[in-house]
């Protein structure tokens, strides 16, 4: 049953508020709303909850690299080198535990709603006006239902390119490429952002030879650059075959095998071609022009720090806004409209956002690269730990890495934090934690610090004093 409206008045629509797409932007936006003592509906494509995040996104992508880390880290230990013929299983096969945590996930997200009172229609939503939409169910049949607000979290797709037949059993987007079914010797990856060099990775670990296109001359150009540039040459070192700075010219597609034909005369040829050269917000066919709204060529909408739309009444975040398009920062998106929503004042948006970029090794960061403070000519020093001089790096193996920390050289304010290696993302938020401290956001917390021994925490205090010794 829906959460009965606070006030004791005949409301004049039957929800307070309406969410479209049950993805994180979706959920964080309905869960604020409900615990406000709204009446709150959400309305999903899929038959069950976690947006495309859980379905096709991070949740499948990063259980795929870790089965892929496993199998690496078992490869390199002379133990356990008889892991079986796992080159020769398709990749819809290696999903197989990827399946189980999206159940989990699932189960976990379905209860959240349950126990907010939230009711959940399963269907396409198109909205007929201001107030106004219409469920196409999945089930058949179709529903009416009128609402106060209207939040936006639809997410985004792969961004499909008109002259490239994604119909064709070798040519897979990211979505696609979770189906997967035959075994493949050689990929071509199309696209070397984000998606494309975590890709790259998860391949190169399962024994495909990779060749990853880049359209631009560096990858991840908005990575400080030495780290940009050790991920280049760690995925070189796992075989990875990279090359910048092409576009494509044709594809040409076989039953066995597409042919790549690129502007600079280059001719690939492989098993199957991944595309991930961008997404699209999902926009198109759900009545936007019905409330007045329009996107730009992306499908994105524009919204305001409150990520209240050009109509006042209408929300929208998460992949559909565009940038950072993260599921960390869509759910806090989502949270922060939805207390705009309830008429909270002053809601800080969300703008200091991780980089966390699963490839093997994986990467992460936050705040200024090298690049950006020699730009703003602010006189910072670097302190550097490389993981292969820490005990615990050593004991599990893990050597390949180094943390990164920025500092002013006068000040000793934590500029940019940034690091290399395994669970990076996870050793980044020590330094974000005390980065972002309003009171004591200096160098010194590391060096008056005491960590536990061994860990990869010790690298800040590596990290800090090999910058300290470096002023004078
Ligand atoms: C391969 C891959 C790996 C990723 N890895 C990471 C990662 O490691 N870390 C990270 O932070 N982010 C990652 N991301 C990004 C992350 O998945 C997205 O940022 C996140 O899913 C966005 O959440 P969202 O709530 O905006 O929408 P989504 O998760 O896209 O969900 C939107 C939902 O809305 C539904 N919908 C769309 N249109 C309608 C309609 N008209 N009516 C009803 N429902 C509709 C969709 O079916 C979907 O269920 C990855 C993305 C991909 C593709
Ligand atoms: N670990 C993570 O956090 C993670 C992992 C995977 C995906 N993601 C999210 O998914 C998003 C999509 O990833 P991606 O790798 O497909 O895209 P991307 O935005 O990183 O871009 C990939 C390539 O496509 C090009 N491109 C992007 N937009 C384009 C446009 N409009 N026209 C032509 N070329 C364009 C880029 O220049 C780049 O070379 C990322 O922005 C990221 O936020 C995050």
């Amino acid at each position: 049953m829906p959460r009965k409206k606070k006030s004791e008045e005949q409301p004049q629509y039957q929800f307070d508020a309406i969410v479209l797409g049950a993805g994180p932007a979706g959920e964080g936006a309905a869960m604020k709303l409900a615990k406000s003592g709204r009446n709150v509906a959400m309305v999903d494509l899929r038959d069950v909850v976690g947006g495309n995040c859980a379905h096709v996104g991070t949740i499948p992508s990063k259980t795929l690299r870790q089965t892929v880390f496993n199998i690496m880290r078992y490869q390199r230990d002379p133990l356990f080198q008889k892991v079986g013929e796992w080159k020769h299983v398709p990749l819809n096969k290696i999903l197989s535990s990827a399946r189980k945590v999206i159940n989990q996930q699932v189960e976990t997200h379905t209860r959240f709603y349950e126990r907010n009172q939230i009711e959940i229609y399963h269907g396409h939503a198109i909205i007929n006006g201001p107030h106004s939409l219409t469920v196409h169910l999945r089930d058949g049949g179709q529903e009416t239902l009128t609402f106060d607000q209207l939040m936006i979290a639809t997410g985004s797709r792969p961004y499909q390119p008109k002259n490239i037949d994604f119909n064709h059993p070798r040519v897979f987007d990211s979505d696609k490429i979770l189906t997967l079914d035959y075994p493949i010797q050689k990929i071509i990856i199309y696209g070397a952002g984000v998606i494309g060099c975590e890709y790259a990775s998860i391949f190169i670990g399962l024994g495909y030879k990779v060749e990853l296109i880049n359209t631009q001359a560096q990858l991840l150009s908005y990575l400080d650059d030495e780290i940009a540039d050790a991920l280049s040459y760690y995925l070189r070192e796992l075989g990875v075959l990279i090359r910048h700075n092409e576009t494509i010219e044709s594809l040409e597609t076989d039953d066995d095998y597409v042919i790549l034909k690129l502007l600079s005369g280059k001719k690939i040829k492989a098993d199957a071609i991944l595309w991930c050269n961008g997404r699209s917000g999902n926009t198109d066919g759900m009545g936007l022009e019905n409330l007045g709204l329009t996107t730009n060529s992306r499908g994105q909408l524009s919204v305001n720090d409150q990520y209240q739309t050009s109509v006042p009444h209408v929300h929208a975040a998460g992949d559909v806004i565009g940038w950072p398009s993260l599921a960390s920062a869509a759910y806090d998106q989502g949270r922060c409209a939805g207390a705009h929503m309830v008429g909270e004042e002053n809601v800080p948006p969300v703008t200091s956002i991780p980089t966390g970029i699963y490839t093997i090794p994986e990467i992460s960061s936050i705040g200024k690269t090298e690049q950006q403070l020699t730009e703003e000519k602010v006189p910072y020093e670097v302190g550097q730990a490389s993981f292969k001089h820490l005990a615990r790096a050593q004991i599990t193996g893990d050597t390949v890495g180094v943390l990164k920390l920025l500092f002013h050289r006068e000040t000793l304010e934590i500029l940019g934090i940034h690091c290399f290696g395994n669970n990076a993302a996870e050793i980044v938020h020590i330094g974000q934690a005390v980065m972002l401290n309003q009171t004591n956001n200096s160098l010194h917390y590391f060096t008056q610090t005491t960590f536990n021994y061994p860990t990869m925490a010790e690298a800040y205090r590596v990290a800090a004093l090999n910058g300290m010794n470096r002023l004078f």
